[in-house]
């Protein structure tokens, strides 16, 4: 079952209660948490404060993906504010494995994000320190970007690798520019995990959305 994780950086920051009830209605999975700091990525979005004010509105995972410098900073606060992972991206951790004991330390999942140019052997000698490996189909920090096809190599390789280490369960999440078409691509190529933002919060029937990207 492919499990679809709607970015809320695409809804309507004023009414964001009211979105996210949307996308769980509509049949969403997780609810994808794009936390930005205008230095890892030069865009800003929002940190634990907001994730606190959304946590009681719906019981969905909480999937927190971090594009800032020293992530480490904030997962206390995130911890506190109800995230359930916290995926950091491996290009801003000197120190990856140790930044995600401390994200399972404080009791919450842990994942990895790589950009496009980051090669998977980042990830070989970390594995059974995650459950989620996910692959920026676009150069994070903005929605609304187009697909990179270039990933899907990318995602057939890591399945492989996966499997090379009898990793099967550790999910493959893609991030950028997922709709229909470009869904059935990533899922042919390994993805299980699907982030979409612009394409489920602009769509007129989110549930229909949802339900196309499966
Ligand atoms: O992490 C990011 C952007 O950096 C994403 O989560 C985007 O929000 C995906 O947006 P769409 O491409 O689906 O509009």
């Amino acid at each position: 079952m492919t499990i679809i994780a709607p970015s809320i950086l695409a809804s309507d920051f004023a009414s964001l209660g009211d979105e996210i009830r949307s996308i769980e209605a509509a049949g969403a999975d997780w609810v994808h948490i794009d936390i930005m700091d205008g230095h890892f990525v030069p865009n800003l979005t929002f940190g634990p404060p907001v994730v606190a004010m959304i946590r009681p509105v719906t019981k969905l995972f909480f999937d927190a993906h971090l594009m800032v410098e020293n992530p480490q900073s904030l997962f206390p606060a995130l911890a506190a504010a109800g995230a359930d992972r916290i995926t950091v991206h491996a290009e801003a951790c000197v120190h990856l494995q140790r930044t995600l004991s401390e994200i399972k330390g404080l009791g919450m999942k842990a994942g990895v994000a790589l950009n496009p140019q980051t090669p998977l052997s980042v990830l070989e000698y970390i594995l059974d320190d995650i459950d989620l490996v996910l692959i920026m189909t676009i150069n994070p920090g903005f929605g609304g970007q187009s697909f990179l096809p270039s990933m899907l190599p990318k995602l057939r390789q890591l399945r492989e690798m996966l499997e090379r280490h009898g990793r099967q369960d550790i999910h493959v999440q893609v991030d950028g520019g997922i709709n229909a078409e470009t869904a059935a691509l990533v899922r042919e190529a390994g993805a299980n995990s699907l982030v979409a933002g612009t394409y489920i919060f602009g769509h007129e029937n989110r549930a229909a959305a949802i339900a196309s990207l499966r």
